[in-house]
């Protein structure tokens, strides 16, 4: 059995390597805000616009904690998940978990262009964009770090993250 857990800020690309990584491995692929939008029968950033962000957390530790797993399967988390509640912890203990790490500007530079499902940056842009996303990641590093594995979002390859984590194709 194997479980990757993928986990980053906002942007960083768990979803898009996620689904690469299902796709070069043969694993199953569970995008946990796709887990919690189902469960919830609402988008991420409808839940957040009725709930607000706390319940959203407690949701998202749920579902986190209550999925039901396939045997061997690539998991993208959403960005705050790590940062919450003992999430980190039971991660690395379910399995191992992926930090793919970039820059605020590069982040910020993503962001720009996919900033309406995710309701934490709506509205902010340009140097606004850039400075929250430096703020939310130094509040954020001691849970990422904590990390089974680290890697350079820049140089990401399915292959390197099969090297790192040792999964094999099926
Ligand atoms: N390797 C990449 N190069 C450039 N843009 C990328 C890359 N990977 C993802 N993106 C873009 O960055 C945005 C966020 O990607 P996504 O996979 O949804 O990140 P996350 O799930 O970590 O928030 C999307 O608009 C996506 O098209
Ligand atoms: O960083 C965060 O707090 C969030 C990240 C989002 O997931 P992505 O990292 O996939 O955008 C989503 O869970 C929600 O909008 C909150
Ligand atoms: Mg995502």
């Amino acid at each position: 059995m194997s479980r990757i857990f993928l986990i980053g800020f906002m942007g960083c690309g768990k979803t898009t390597w996620g689904k690469k990584l299902s796709a070069a491995t043969g694993y199953a692929f569970i995008d946990l805000d796709n887990a919690l939008e189902a469960e919830a029968g609402m988008s991420v950033a409808e839940y957040f616009a009725a709930h607000g962000e706390e319940a959203f957390r407690k949701l998202e530790s749920k579902v986190l904690k209550e999925t039901e797993y396939p045997e061997d399967v690539i998991v993208s988390t959403g960005g705050g998940l790590p940062c919450f509640f003992d999430n980190m912890v039971w991660m690395n203990s379910h399995g191992q978990s992926l930090y793919i790490k970039h820059s605020p500007k590069t982040l910020a530079d993503r962001l720009e262009n996919a900033r309406v499902k995710r309701p934490l940056v709506q509205g902010k842009s340009g140097d606004e964009l850039v400075n929250f996303i430096s703020q939310k990641l130094a509040e954020r590093k001691m849970y990422y770090e904590q990390a089974t594995h680290i890697v350079n979002g820049i140089t990401i390859s399915a292959e390197g993250l099969m090297e790192v984590t040792g999964i094999k194709a099926k």
